[in-house]
């Protein structure tokens, strides 16, 4: 749908166009949107249409190829729909969502944050000390690859790639003893029954972003804007803004490992931060607070003071 269309019909009744990805998680992440959006608007299901897009990283499941290319992979043919008009808003896990956005565009709302934290999927047993010595995890996030060498040095830590049910069949199957997924995006697919353990936020941080939905549009759409508003959550935008300026602050370094987690208390914002090497053996920390009015200036000043950090320079950041 068009902005002429909504100004001719009005936004109460103008059909509006959510592009996804077509994996069963985004799938499940555009119909939570979906039916927020009807819900609030009381509009009918059926005027809000989900256009699945295949984007570049959907082809390119290389890990060489997708880290050349950045988190962008997952977002660019979603994003050329959204500035041609072909669909309103796109939804996306704002994991993957680049800090820095096409031109014209930008996130306008998020839905109330999932779980944040990472499960771990074991083929025998209930906990990380029930892996032995050289067990095979696989994963694909190089944030999972360092805080588990960090933890456990002694683990054989390789790539496995694929989608959610791709990994768990590989450790159900025996390629591999356990593997990392978002508890988030488990639930979604109604599946976090197949998470051996929850892993707590203060041993393992999860990624930005991790566990909230973004919702992207075009800045010159008023109408789309006003519907979003409609079921943003305030919270997960507070926190997802320090979370993506801390994230922008340390970008450049594709290949650090990068963990950031903010939370709303109270009247504050809290943000802690962790940078890698990729064999966890060495990490910067931070853990700071500050008003809600100022989440974007607390994530760039706490990135910039990790890069700035003794242990950060020392991994190259
Ligand atoms: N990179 C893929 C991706 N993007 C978002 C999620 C999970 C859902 C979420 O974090 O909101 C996942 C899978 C995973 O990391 O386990």
């Amino acid at each position: 749908m068009t902005q002429a269309s909504f100004a001719a019909t009005g936004p109460q009744t103008a059909r509006l166009a959510i592009g996804t990805r077509g994996s069963p998680l985004a799938l499940w992440q555009a119909n939570a949107v979906r039916d927020a959006l009807a819900a609030a608007l009381d509009r009918p299901l059926e005027s809000i249409e989900i256009r699945v897009i295949r984007t570049s990283g959907d082809r390119i499941q290389d890990r060489a190829l997708s880290e050349a290319g950045g988190k962008g992979l997952f977002t660019k043919e979603i994003e050329e729909a959204l500035l041609a008009g072909t669909i309103d808003l796109a939804v996306h896990s704002a994991k993957d969502v680049s800090t820095i956005l096409p031109d014209g565009l930008h996130l306008a709302g998020f839905l109330p944050r999932a779980d944040v934290r990472d499960a771990l999927i074991l083929r025998e047993g209930a906990g990380l000390s029930d892996l032995p010595t050289g067990a095979r995890v696989g994963t694909a996030s190089l944030r999972r690859e360092a805080q588990l060498r960090r933890l456990r040095p002694d683990l054989d830590v390789s790539l496995l790639r694929g989608n959610v049910h791709t990994r768990l069949a590989k450790v159900r199957e025996g390629a591999f003893d356990a593997t990392l997924l978002a508890l988030a995006g488990l639930t979604r697919l109604g599946l976090a029954a197949a998470a051996s353990a929850v892993l707590d936020i203060d041993a393992f941080l999860p990624a930005v972003g991790q566990g909230a939905v973004a919702i992207e549009t075009r800045k010159d759409d008023p109408p789309t804007e006003a519907a979003i508003a409609a079921i943003a959550c305030r919270a997960t935008g507070i926190a997802l803004a320090a979370e993506r300026a801390f994230l922008a602050a340390l970008d450049g370094s594709c290949r650090t490992p990068i963990a950031g987690l903010a939370t709303v208390e109270g009247d504050d914002v809290r943000l802690r931060g962790l940078v890698l090497s990729p064999d966890g053996r060495s990490a910067a920390e931070s853990d700071a607070r500050a008003p809600i009015a100022d989440a974007v200036r607390l994530g760039t000043e706490s990135g910039a003071e990790l890069r700035g950090s003794a242990p950060a320079r020392a991994l190259g950041l």
